[in-house]
């Protein structure tokens, strides 16, 4: 069985109600080209830096952008990843601002939230310095969806980085990864294509990316380059670093066949060693 799916690597600027109704432009058209799972990027309702987050900040299910995104997935049918927005909420330490993305199916029901759970805090000599725990708190769960197509794992992109948290959710049953991600112009480069073409060798699942596009203006230069990849590790779509939308149609029978031919699951060496997971995958809502 197979479906199409898109990502929106849109431009994001600094008002949010320009954001929201960007996104509701492009997934449209996303829709009309048939499109049925549709990943917008990072941060897509607010520029990527510590200075916006609290102020672009929102609860769910009351906030503007959630709101939107469960109405958006209703009115189309479709399964819509919100990218990832900053999420504010009470938490036992007090009220915290999340990086999380929030996953809808075609009811515009929420099925996952996904916090993510790796902290972008590093600094890179003649080259980027950023630091989420600055501004934000961190994740502390795995995050597998159940849709009906399959098992769907999500991530915000460092997370990608951390090939532990991906085989936990294959590991879980996931057969695609999604990632909304906002690497930059100097990672990007050097990062960006091989990480997400390793995670889905590795794991033998579709691996899909979803990046901003690149604003010269703002403060952060996203790296852009969305990216769809197969168990296979082809590229089946990719973006340049400007505003677009990228489409694959996804063969999940390609996960099996992938799987069956080339066993690496079956073959680990689970008595010479073993992935300890402290974390119950659940779908938090
Ligand atoms: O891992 C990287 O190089 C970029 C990560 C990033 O930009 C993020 O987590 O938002």
């Amino acid at each position: 069985m197979s479906f199409k799916t898109a990502v929106c690597q849109m431009l994001v600027s600094h008002s949010k109600s320009d954001n929201i109704s960007k996104a509701k432009s492009m997934i449209e058209e996303a829709v009309s080209q048939g499109a049925e799972l549709i990943i917008m990027p990072e941060m897509f309702n607010c520029p990527y830096e510590n200075t916006s987050f609290p102020d672009f900040a929102e609860s769910y299910p009351d906030g503007e952008t959630v709101k939107f995104l469960a109405q958006t997935a209703k009115e189309n049918k479709i399964y819509l990843v919100g990218g990832s927005v900053p999420e504010s909420a009470e938490t036992e330490s007090g009220r915290q601002i999340f990086n999380t993305s929030f996953f809808f199916d075609p009811q515009g029901q929420l099925i996952v939230r996904h916090r993510k759970v790796h902290l972008f805090d590093i600094d890179i000599e003649g080259g980027i310095s950023f630091r989420e725990s600055d501004t934000l708190g961190r994740g502390d769960q795995i995050t597998v969806a159940g849709t009906k197509w399959c098992d769907i794992g999500l991530a915000i992109c460092y997370d990608m980085r951390f090939p532990e948290l991906m085989r936990a959710m294959v590991l879980k049953g996931a057969k695609m990864i999604l990632i909304p991600a906002a690497f930059n112009t100097t990672t990007g480069p050097a990062h960006w294509e091989i990480t997400l073409k390793t995670r889905a060798v590795d794991n033998q699942t579709f691996v899909i990316a979803a990046s901003p596009a690149r604003n010269l203006e703002a403060a952060y230069h996203a790296y852009g380059h969305s990216l769809i990849v197969d168990p296979w590790g082809e590229i089946l779509a990719e973006a340049g670093t400007g505003e677009e939308i990228i489409y694959a149609s996804i063969d999940l029978e390609l996960v099996d066949r992938v799987r069956r031919q080339l066993p690496l699951l079956r073959h680990r060496r689970t008595d010479l060693y073993r992935l300890e997971v402290n974390s119950q995958p659940m779908a938090q809502k």
